[in-house]
């Protein structure tokens, strides 16, 4: 369930008559996804995804995000491009909601991915910190960790307790991790939200990352860590021969400074509580019966006490 609005043929035909893409042969809605309403789109000169931004998304910002996936891409990063209407623009509206496309990409995301492909998202995840680094955009991280506390304390320890009666524990340990934030790592543009969900892969090769709605200025440190919350633990326990894989193929493209392998266990605790933040106000938000599938935050905190026990050795 994730094509929210209903896009008549003709609006489309319109739509795409606005792009110097051909006629349009076909358009099918995609179900993955819950942000956004997404098509893909063949015309005569090829496929493309079509995105049409429902929620979560200021629009403000698209010049950002679809400005980053052009620098990105032009850079030769495993980004779709955008493409741009007759005039230029990078999206429109229709309907009063903002639409844009982008090139689509083979490849599809892996469930449980192999230690190939997280060596892969490693090195691709490196190769968008070097390219995005003279990117003239900025965009402040507005789920850094005070961020996300302030998520958790607006939900409170009384609702927080009817998701899980263990989930309240993590508030007096979230307001020691900000307190102890580091706040001089190297930084770039960063990803942010690079679950196996967001990565298309050919065999073992990433052949797109897709989803740079969180993008923003930030620790690439603090990126490398939440890819490995996010790739590592493919059964809900941690799986060494990925997390080495995915350092290694990092460091194949960038090498980390002491600095950041230092603050590498604190970030992905960092990391663990912007997932935790995000899902439980997701789930408070969303009754038992909706459509969408709730994100279980307790999955994040017991990636939290994994990382809390293994310190650096998660990282070697
Ligand atoms: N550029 C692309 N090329 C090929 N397929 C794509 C591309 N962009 C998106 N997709 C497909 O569309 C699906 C939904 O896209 P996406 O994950 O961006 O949805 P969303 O609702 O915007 O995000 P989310 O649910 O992560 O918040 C993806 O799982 C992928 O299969
Ligand atoms: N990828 C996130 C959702 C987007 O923030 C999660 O799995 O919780």
């Amino acid at each position: 369930m994730a094509v929210y609005t209903h896009l008549g043929a003709e609006a489309l035909a319109r739509l795409i008559g606005e792009y110097a893409l051909g006629e349009l042969i076909s358009a099918k809605g995609i179900a993955e996804g819950v942000s956004n309403s997404n098509w893909l789109v063949e015309t005569t000169k090829g496929r493309f995804i079509l995105t049409m931004y429902e929620r979560r998304i200021d629009t403000a910002q698209l010049p950002f995000f679809l400005g980053l996936l052009d620098h990105l891409a032009a850079k030769g990063c495993a980004v779709p491009a955008t493409i741009h209407d007759r005039s230029g623009a990078a999206f429109r509206h229709v309907d009063g909601k903002a639409v844009a496309l982008i090139e689509f990409l083979p490849g599809v995301s892996p469930s449980v991915p192999t230690a190939e492909q997280a060596r892969s998202a490693g090195a691709a995840i490196a190769r968008v910190h070097l390219a995005a680094k003279d990117f003239d955009g900025n965009r402040t991280n507005d789920l850094a960790p005070a961020d996300t506390l302030a998520i958790l304390e607006k939900c409170g320890a009384e609702k927080l307790a009817t998701i899980d009666p263990e989930l309240p524990a993590i508030l007096p340990l979230a307001s020691d991790l900000v307190a102890h934030w580091p706040q001089d790592l190297p930084g770039s543009i960063i990803h942010s939200d690079l679950f196996p969900d967001n990565v298309l892969m050919l065999g073992g090769e990433v052949s797109g990352m897709i989803d740079f709605y969180f993008a923003c200025n930030d620790a690439m440190a603090y990126d490398l860590a939440v890819t490995h919350a996010a790739w590592c633990f493919p059964e809900g326990t941690y799986d060494a021969a990925l997390g080495h894989a995915l350092v290694a193929g990092y460091e194949s493209i960038r090498s980390l400074e002491k600095t950041e392998r230092d603050a590498l266990p604190l970030l992905a605790r960092g990391a663990c509580l912007r997932f935790i933040a995000s899902r439980a106000e997701d789930w408070l938000d969303t009754p038992p019966d909706a459509q969408v599938l709730r994100k279980d935050p307790m999955e994040f905190v017991r990636r939290w006490q994994f990382y809390d026990d293994a310190g650096r050795e998660a990282f070697e």
